[in-house]
């Protein structure tokens, strides 16, 4: 496979997402997911409203940027309510060979989860340095805290999971859409992950976690090979 260091990922982000949107029929509640490969996908779907290929199409955003993406390409955005959405299209930051992922370095995995739980179908896509062999691999796992009490609960992550650290670009720690903080843990690679995912969410101060696990239906990774299409 090529090395994705050497290799300009932006066209391949394009390509699978445009591959995820075919899947789009006019009348469906779509989820729009977050990042610079979701981003892609979102302006398609606006081309394809803007251009009438697609009609009724109701977006429900993960993150407060794509909800603003969405409705500047012209989207109709509501807000997530109890009924099922049609589709939900997102990246990843791992994607297993059983399409379980990691996700969330975009910060968004709160509502990525909640919304995505909603769908019949979770569409992944992705270029290929996303692939691993198993979770843990090559990204850190972003967990999202409650802010009150943060430094508490990042000491009962570190006696769960000893690699990591609170998020913080500058001076003041990353705050989520939710106003919550995010710890990224550094996995050990090969460990039961459904356990693993169990016990952070059972952990006080936990608010989710970027595991999606056995919620994708099928991905679209992109190379310059093409685009190799994933199922679970
Ligand atoms: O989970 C996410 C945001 O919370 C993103 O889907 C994930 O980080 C992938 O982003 P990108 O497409 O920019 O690599």
């Amino acid at each position: 496979m090529p090395d994705p260091r050497t290799v300009d990922l932006e066209p391949l982000k394009k390509e699978a997402a445009l591959r995820a949107v075919a899947l789009i029929e006019s009348g469906m509640r779509v989820g729009l997911g977050t990042g610079s490969t979701a981003k892609y996908a979102i302006e398609e779907i606006g081309r394809r409203v803007q251009n009438g290929e697609l009609t009724g199409i109701v977006g429900v955003a993960t993150s407060e940027a794509s909800d603003l993406l969405a409705r500047e390409v012209g989207i109709t955005v509501e807000p997530l309510d109890p009924r099922p959405l049609d589709i939900a299209i997102d990246g990843a930051d791992e994607i297993a060979p059983n399409l379980d992922l990691i996700k969330g370095l975009g910060g968004a995995l709160l509502r990525e989860k909640l919304t995505e739980v909603q769908a019949r179908r979770l569409i992944i896509i992705a270029d290929h340095s996303k692939i691993v062999g198993q979770i843990g691999e090559k990204s850190p796992l972003p967990i999202e805290i409650a802010r009150f009490g943060f430094l508490s609960t990042v000491e009962r992550l570190r006696q769960i999971v000893p690699g990591g650290r609170l998020r913080q670009p500058g001076a003041q720690p990353y705050v989520t859409d939710n106003g919550n903080y995010i710890y990224d843990a550094q996995l050990a690679v090969g460990g039961d992950i459904a356990a693993l995912e169990r016990q952070l969410k059972g952990t006080l101060g936990v608010v989710e976690t970027g595991l999606f696990l056995g919620m994708a239906e099928r991905a679209f990774v992109a190379s310059p090979d093409g685009v190799r299409e994933l199922s679970r």
